[in-house]
């Protein structure tokens, strides 16, 4: 059987990994009906070329009988007198959802897991999130949020677990987990769901707010008073991000233990995915990165459950402080991978990038006038400041300042992430391209 207008509805999606692949959906599994309209399935799709070669799909649909009028835009598939629509779209199809996890009913094929200590606002609605997301995300009035994961793997979902493990230890620097949905026959994890928090604002479009308004001052001169950085910018937030990024590490610490520091085994990892980034972005070879990641093959040091994927846009500021969100780690990497222990060094790298890339973002869209090389030293100092005040608040925190062998881990690991960038960006943002590779070129310098 063939599924030409599923494949075209998902070629579509944002969440579609395999974008630009030639693929057919060789199965369609109903794991579980919800009622007569909503229905979750799984859509197996497998590629004509290239690694992985198949991969599977989350799909919760709604199917009527006749089109509906208000999910025009979200249609699936019509035909045998049925219409499907993508559900996370139908208000009406998540109060089902919602209702479920409210209740727990017996559904065959899924089971609706619930956390106590909160009771659910049944009486809401939802909103889908829109933006560029990985997975599908919505609110229930301002009580709840609803994530479906998308791309499927068998075994436990970090996300779910990260958040069960710090909600039950009584960390405030997340969300509150609510439940979760998984499938009762295999090992599938299909949706989280979690507090809303509905007052927050976004680290990254904070960051940049904070950028724009310093660049914007440009008749400062370059080596203004930084009392008047200070005035506008970020770094009293970078600090704090800084502490909650420690608290968290040491809750998943206590959690979930810690181990040892494999030097060469991760020394060898930068160095293998340096060389598969250069495969695809060749002017990777012009950096001699070398040195930092044999660097580190000496030292000794913990490893431990960490984020994975730290950046701004998985930092939100509420009244109460920062709470991180989206413990899924790098989607590029398999799930055993996402869940193994690793340094938490990744994860202060992953956040180091992120000033690096709010500054150079926001110097991009200013543009290369008179001005560009103004722009471009108060992004540089932008971006030190933050760097430095986060690392003061991460390191006060934990409670002694960085080692000289944390730096030199700490440099490989910033490097590391930066590779990693500039095939993200290659895939998927080409125009964003130039902000890891010239940070690289940056690295490279300092090293020299
Ligand atoms: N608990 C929450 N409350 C409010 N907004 C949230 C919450 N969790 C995530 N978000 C926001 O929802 C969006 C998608 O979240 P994320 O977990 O990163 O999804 P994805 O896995 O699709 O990348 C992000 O903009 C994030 O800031
Ligand atoms: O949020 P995701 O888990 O989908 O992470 C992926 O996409 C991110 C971009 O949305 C990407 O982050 C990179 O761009 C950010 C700005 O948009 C920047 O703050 C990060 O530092 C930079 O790494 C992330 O790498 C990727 O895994």
């Amino acid at each position: 059987m063939t599924h030409p207008q599923r494949e075209a509805f998902l070629a579509n999606q944002r969440w579609f990994a395999g974008k630009g692949r030639d693929f057919a959906i060789t199965e369609v599994r109903v794991v579980a009906q919800l009622d007569e309209h909503v229905r979750v399935e799984l859509v197996e799709v497998r590629y004509a070329h290239g690694v992985p070669a198949t991969e599977t799909y989350q799909m919760p649909v709604s199917a009527y009988d006749e089109p509906q009028e208000r999910l025009a835009h979200a249609l699936v598939r019509e035909g045998d007198g049925e219409w499907t629509y993508d559900a996370v779209h139908d208000k009406d199809a998540m109060a089902v959802f919602l209702a479920a996890f409210d209740e727990s009913p017996d559904v065959k094929g899924v089971r609706f897991h619930r956390l106590p200590g909160h009771d659910l606002d049944t009486g809401t609605h939802s909103t889908l999130f829109g933006g560029e997301q990985s997975n599908s995300s919505l609110a229930f009035g301002e009580d709840s949020l609803l994530k479906f994961f998308r791309r499927l793997t068998s075994g436990t979902n970090p996300d779910i677990e990260i958040h069960e493990a710090l909600t039950t230890a009584g960390n405030t620097h997340v969300a509150a987990l609510y439940g979760y949905l998984a499938a009762d026959d295999e090992d599938l994890q299909l949706a989280i769901l979690q507090q809303f928090l509905r007052t927050a604002s976004d680290g990254w479009d904070l960051a940049l707010a904070s950028a724009r308004n310093l660049f914007t001052t440009v008749d400062l001169p370059a080596d203004a008073a930084s009392d008047e950085i200070r005035g506008g910018d970020f770094a009293a937030e970078a600090h704090r991000l800084g502490q909650t990024l420690a608290s968290v590490h040491a809750t998943l610490v206590e959690a979930f233990g810690s181990g040892e520091f494999d030097g060469p085994a991760t020394a060898r990892v930068m160095q293998e995915r340096l060389a598969a980034a250069t495969e695809v972005v060749p002017e990777l070879a012009d950096f001699a990165l070398a040195d930092r990641f044999t660097a580190i093959a000496e030292l000794t040091g913990e490893v431990q459950r960490v984020h994975g994927d730290l950046h701004l846009g998985q930092t939100l500021r509420t009244s109460l402080g920062w709470k991180l969100v989206d413990f899924e780690g790098e989607p590029a990497k398999d799930l055993t991978e996402r869940r193994r222990p690793d340094s938490p060094w990744r994860d202060v790298a992953g956040m180091i990038r992120s000033f690096d890339y709010a500054a150079s973002a926001v110097a991009r869209d200013l543009g290369g006038g008179d001005e560009a090389t103004q722009i471009a030293y108060r992004a540089g100092e932008w971006t030190e400041h933050n760097t430095q005040a986060f690392l003061a608040g991460y390191t006060e925190e934990r409670g002694h300042p960085l080692t000289p062998g944390e730096e030199i881990l700490l440099a490989a690991y910033v490097a590391d992430k930066a590779v990693y960038e500039v095939v993200y960006e290659a895939r998927n943002r080409p125009g964003w391209r130039n902000i890891p590779l010239s940070a690289l070129a940056r690295l490279t310098e300092e090293d020299r």
